[in-house]
């Protein structure tokens, strides 16, 4: 390209960044109003709370004034946050305005029509677009469109025009650094720009490069159930992100970012991923993991995490992986669902409710309200159980308002204490006096027996658990599951219950089977549910969470290959499984093959360990062959990982030592603490990534990228078959730039392989005589 074409388009840029510029200034200057005005506000809401409460009329008024304050304080926040957020975006586009341009020319216009495409719309003071927001219709073109006839839709229809150019710039403070002029969808000059580029703490967004099938994943408004495979590195995670951002924009109207929640695999990728969203100018969706999750809804149990079965895996006896097979899939879902609709009210469970160590309400008393009830669908028969015993606390609050202590009790209180017991209430509004000190009794008697009241309310008096063993015990099992093992786990469970711990297999039945007998635990407002590393759930876990958000719109994303411990399954299999589990009407499935973390090198050993590994596309990203380290004993393999570390530090920001398990972690940390300042041993608890050099277990890597991976101890004895494929290429797969792998003894078969070609790896052998 001509350097007179870029110095036109380098005025063009100058221009659009001055008016922003000017812009800034004026929003700076309504901001600097609306946060002096919130000033106003909050002085006077402080100096009005501190008046004096005796008198109740006055009390009332000032709490109506107070009120009236708060109201207004909240509008004044919001609007200084719009303020706030427009200010933000204006900053970022002040540095790069734009990344793309398209020329399109519709049919029977004799003009041609060029349009900037950017993170966000800026308009000029005539409101002429001078950047399109890359959500926009039209920006679609942008993504999908080869030169030629083109359609894009539109909220009137599907519209066809001509795409005569299209232009990638980056524009880095304010100056254009490179453009091209591309046929292709996004072409490769930019993505190899962007991907060499060193590891930032957190993710980046990809909306100038976001490629054509990707972008497929990002604007489909129709599916239900979107199930996305994507290889390692294809991008599955920043296309969730970019798809929450225009989710957002497209229904901006009709949904909130806390309508949407992210299941993440775990706290560091919650971190990692959080600045994504702000950096579009939108809102972070709720994150959480499975495991709090799950503990948030059966509080009181220690519940299993994923990490602790990690852990023991290996370890599990293999008569005990059909039980497993067995709890976690669809099936067994559905015979909870059966158990519950058929249940005979003889089989129902009921606990006794306690007050202060006695028993309140006897659990024979509960049964005989629920078998005088009518047969009606289990969940109706338990709310009107539970309504009746309210009815019978209200009584008994009655009752009790009338006994000794309660008098006596009133003649104690403070003035204030009364005024406060009598709430909203005023005195005048009570005929005799009578009816106000019964009032007051009332209040004494429902606070002391709230706990009676929450434990009604949270439906303690179901025993899920005895329920659950009933559930158990009378369940179909398939064919290759042993009935003896089931019995056993079955036991495990109720054994585990008495430590108040809950294994990870039976929290989503368990839950599901709580929700449907007592019709709670739906939350009917989210409408998008995103699931990442969907290959670490089961079926029922999914079911569950399908249950649990009944109204939302789903996206599983995850790889089939990189299922630690589990063998992997066809995503046509997986989508099949799911739309007869979810009974959906629209679902879909997507994939994505070409990987863009890693330099083709890395890639390229990456795809050798998989036996279908051909359907890869490696990313063409020059970058040193992955290296193989063989020592025979523990510390001089800590002497290679040493050597490693000085090596890869000279040009890597973050290199990640990720090991099979903690115990190895911990084993690696005790060793490299002593020799280097800047090392951390990562846990589950950790919430952010630091710079420099790391230590953690794979499984805690999972969704994460580093500059520099070395793999520790990928022996046979550590990878010795199949079963440990997906751990070894996960590790793999973590590195962008560079990748070596540190074996004590023979390495891996995995490794060691005919199928591994000798030119993907630099092998080096200890030199033993
Ligand atoms: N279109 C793109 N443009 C620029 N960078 C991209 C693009 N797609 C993916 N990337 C980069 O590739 C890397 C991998 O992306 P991401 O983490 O989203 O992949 P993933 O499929 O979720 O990976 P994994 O399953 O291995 O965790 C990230 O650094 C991301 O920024």
């Amino acid at each position: 390209m001509t350097s007179q074409e870029q110095e036109k388009e380098q005025q063009r840029v100058d221009s659009v960044i001055h008016q922003i510029t000017a812009r800034i200034a004026a929003v700076t200057d309504d901001y600097d109003k609306a946060r002096a005005e919130m000033k106003l506000v909050q002085e006077n809401y402080s100096a009005n709370t501190s008046v004096n409460y005796i008198e109740l009329d006055d009390r009332i008024e000032t709490s109506a004034d107070l009120q009236q304050q708060r109201a207004l304080a909240s509008r004044l926040i919001e609007n200084e946050q719009i303020i706030s957020g427009q200010l933000n975006t204006f900053k970022e586009l002040e540095q790069s305005p734009y990344f793309g341009r398209i020329d399109i020319q519709d049919a029977g216009d004799p003009d041609t029509e060029r349009l900037y495409i950017g993170t966000a719309s800026f308009t000029d003071d005539e409101q002429n677009f001078l950047v399109y927001d890359w959500r926009a219709p039209i920006s679609a073109i942008y993504y999908n469109g080869t030169l030629g006839n083109v359609t894009y839709e539109t909220p009137g229809g599907r519209q066809l025009t001509n795409l005569k150019k299209k232009r990638q710039f980056l524009i880095q403070n304010g100056q254009i650094e490179s453009m091209f002029d591309t046929n292709e969808t996004v072409g490769d000059e930019m993505l190899q720009h962007v991907l060499g580029q060193q590891n930032d703490e957190t993710m980046q967004n990809i909306v100038a490069t976001i490629q054509r099938e990707q972008n497929d994943i990002i604007r489909d408004t129709r599916s239900d159930l979107l199930v996305v495979q994507g290889v390692a590195g294809s991008g599955k995670t920043s296309a969730i992100l970019q798809r929450i951002a225009f989710l957002l924009y497209h229904s901006r109207q009709e949904l909130q970012a806390d309508q949407i929640v992210l299941f993440s695999p775990n706290k560091l990728f919650s971190h990692y991923i959080s600045d994504v969203l702000p950096s579009l100018g939108e809102r972070n969706m709720r994150q959480v993991t499975l495991a709090e999750f799950l503990s948030q809804r059966l509080l009181g149990l220690d519940v299993e995490t994923l990490f602790d079965r990690y852990e023991t895996e290996s370890t599990l006896p293999d008569a005990q992986v059909n039980v497993r097979q067995f709890k976690e899939s669809a099936n067994y879902m559905h015979q909870v669902a059966d158990y519950c609709q058929h249940l005979d009210p003889e089989h129902f469970k009921f606990n006794h409710i306690y007050f202060d160590g006695q028993v309140f309400f006897d659990k024979a008393e509960i049964e005989a309200i629920y078998h005088a009830l009518p047969a009606l669908q289990p969940a109706e028969r338990f709310l009107k159980t539970k309504n009746e015993l309210i009815k019978r606390l209200k009584r008994r609050i009655n009752e009790e308002a009338k006994s000794k202590w309660v008098a006596e009790e009133i003649d104690q209180l403070s003035d204030e204490q009364y005024h406060d017991l009598l709430g909203n209430k005023q005195r005048h509004q009570f005929q005799e006096l009578d009816a106000e000190v019964n009032y007051i009794a009332r209040k004494i008697v429902t606070k002391r027996l709230r706990v009676v009241y929450d434990a009604l309310y949270n439906n303690y008096f179901l025993d899920t658990y005895s329920q659950y063993l009933d559930f158990m015990a009378q369940a179909e099992l398939p064919d290759d599951c042993d009935a003896a093992q089931f019995e056993a786990s079955r036991a495990r469970f109720a054994q585990a219950i008495e430590y108040h711990r809950c294994p990870l297999v039976d929290a989503a039945p368990l839950l599901y089977l709580r929700d449907i007998l007592t019709g709670g635990g739906q939350n009917h407002a989210m409408q998008h549910l995103f699931v990442d590393e969907m290959q670490d759930y089961s079926i029922a876990q999914l079911q569950y969470l399908h249950h649990a958000f009944p109204k939302a719109h789903m996206t599983f994303l995850g790889d089939s290959e990189q299922a630690l411990f589990k063998a992997v399954q066809a995503p046509e299999a997986l989508l099949n499984q799911l739309r007869d589990a979810f009974n959906v009407h629209r679902p879909r499935l997507l994939k994505l093959n070409r990987s863009y973390r890693s330099t083709y090198p890395i890639t390229t050993f990456a795809k050798a360990l998989l036996p279908d590994g051909a359907q890869i596309e490696a990313f063409n990203r020059p970058g040193d062959l992955p290296k193989v380290i063989i020592r025979y004993d523990f510390d001089s393999g800590i002497d290679a990982l040493d050597r490693e570390i000085t090596t890869l530090s000279a040009t890597n920001g973050t290199i990640a030592i990720l090991t099979q398990d903690l115990t190895q972690a911990h084993e690696v940390y005790q060793k490299l603490n002593h020799q280097h300042k800047n090392v951390t041993l990562m846990t589950d608890a950790d919430l952010s990534l630091p710079k420099g050099i790391l230590v953690l277990p794979i499984y805690l890597a999972k969704g994460l990228e580093f500059d520099a991976v070395i793999g520790w101890n990928v022996s046979a004895t550590n990878f010795p078959d199949e079963q440990f494929t997906g751990t070894l290429y996960t590790i793999a797969t973590r590195a962008m730039h560079q990748l070596t792998l540190i074996s004590l003894g023979p390495v891996s078969p995995l490794i060691a392989s005919d199928k591994m070609p000798t030119t993907v790896l630099q092998i080096e052998h200890e030199l033993t005589n």
